[in-house]
């Protein structure tokens, strides 16, 4: 008998930075060869967790702009849901979830990709599945490049599509993340003929000092949108008169660095019109980790 039957359970799912994100190359299925360097922000959407005895999986609270069908959240649960039929003798359980969600979508957060990473691992766990963290991160690289490393749960430099981590420790600072009224996809980024893709590799990460200063690290997505996007180019502008600023992933969000809480807050209160933003620390150690092993 699980012990979690009816029982419900409450999950964060973090943001992520790219605190630079360099492209290596470009592999022939068209993907692109990164490397990368993730941090984590103690700023969460959090999920709560019902397991049910019927086989039925239950998103209650809907997010606007995206299908049931469509959203990671459902595909993560239906993904483990299907792998234990294939693999295990045991009931099929279901699930009632809901998301308090805070992450703004699309925004190079990896909001959704967070998502279905607190489903892999909650789940995992709930419906005593049992999986590892590999098999997990295996499991979730098909449902998105960003996946395996909200499972993976530790900042590391990343390289592969975002899938081969060595764990790093960068600085906890504050950062004021701030998004452009402007939607980019993480497609036509990738597609752009203007997107520099050979940047020369790292290959160590054991040199990853000062990764403000843009001489070594940047990102190259960014060059391209600056170009593209005025509102981003308008907007990293204006913040680097304040603090060392970057786009995180493909865009739009972009973050500034403060040693201090009160030093970012004093820069957001100043921000211009129709920007929205939040203040975040952030942290190498994913809060879902010590959730999930507290069970
Ligand atoms: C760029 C990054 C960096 O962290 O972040 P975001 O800005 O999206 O958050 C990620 O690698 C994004 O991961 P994710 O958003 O999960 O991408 P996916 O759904 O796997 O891919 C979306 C599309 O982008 C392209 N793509 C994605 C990743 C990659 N390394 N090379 C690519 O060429 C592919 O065309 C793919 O069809
Ligand atoms: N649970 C989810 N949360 C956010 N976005 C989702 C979710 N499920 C599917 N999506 C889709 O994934 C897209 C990318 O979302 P997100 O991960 O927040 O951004 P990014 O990849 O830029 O970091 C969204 O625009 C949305 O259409």
């Amino acid at each position: 008998m699980n012990r979690f039957i009816n029982q419900t359970k409450t999950f964060s799912a973090p943001a992520k930075l790219n605190l630079f994100l360099h492209i290596v190359g470009r592999r022939s299925d068209g993907y692109h060869e990164l490397e990368t360097l993730f941090q984590f922000l103690d700023h969460c959407d959090t999920l709560s967790f019902t397991v049910t005895a019927s086989e039925k999986i239950q998103l209650l609270t809907p997010i606007a702009g995206v299908n049931d069908d469509d959203n990671l959240i459902v595909k993560a649960a239906r993904l483990l849901q299907e792998k234990i039929r294939q693999d295990q003798h045991s009931p099929i359980l279901g699930v009632n979830i809901s998301i308090d969600k805070i992450l703004p979508m699309g925004g190079g957060l990896g909001g959704g990709s967070s998502n279905a990473a607190t489903v892999l691992l909650a789940l995992n766990t709930l419906w005593q599945a049992n999986y590892s963290i590999t098999e997990l991160a295996h499991l979730g690289l098909t449902l998105g490049a960003d996946v395996p490393i909200f499972i993976h749960g530790h900042a590391a430099f990343a390289q592969g599509v975002g899938e081969k981590f060595t764990p790093a420790s960068p600085e906890e600072a504050w950062y004021l993340v701030s998004k452009p009224n402007v939607s980019i996809s993480t497609q036509s980024v990738f597609t752009s003929g203007d997107l520099p893709r050979n940047t020369e590799k790292l290959e160590k990460p054991d040199h990853l000092v000062n990764i403000m200063n843009d001489e070594f690290f940047h990102n190259d997505c960014q060059t391209m949108v600056i170009k593209h996007y005025s509102e981003v180019a308008k907007l990293l502008a204006w913040l680097i008169e304040y603090a060392p600023s970057r786009m995180t992933g493909t865009g739009a969000c972009v973050f500034s660095r403060f040693t201090s809480q009160e030093q970012a807050c004093e820069v957001q209160a100043k921000l211009p019109n129709g920007i929205t933003s939040f203040v975040a620390k952030g942290l190498n150690k994913s809060p879902l980790i010590t959730q999930i092993a507290s069970l």
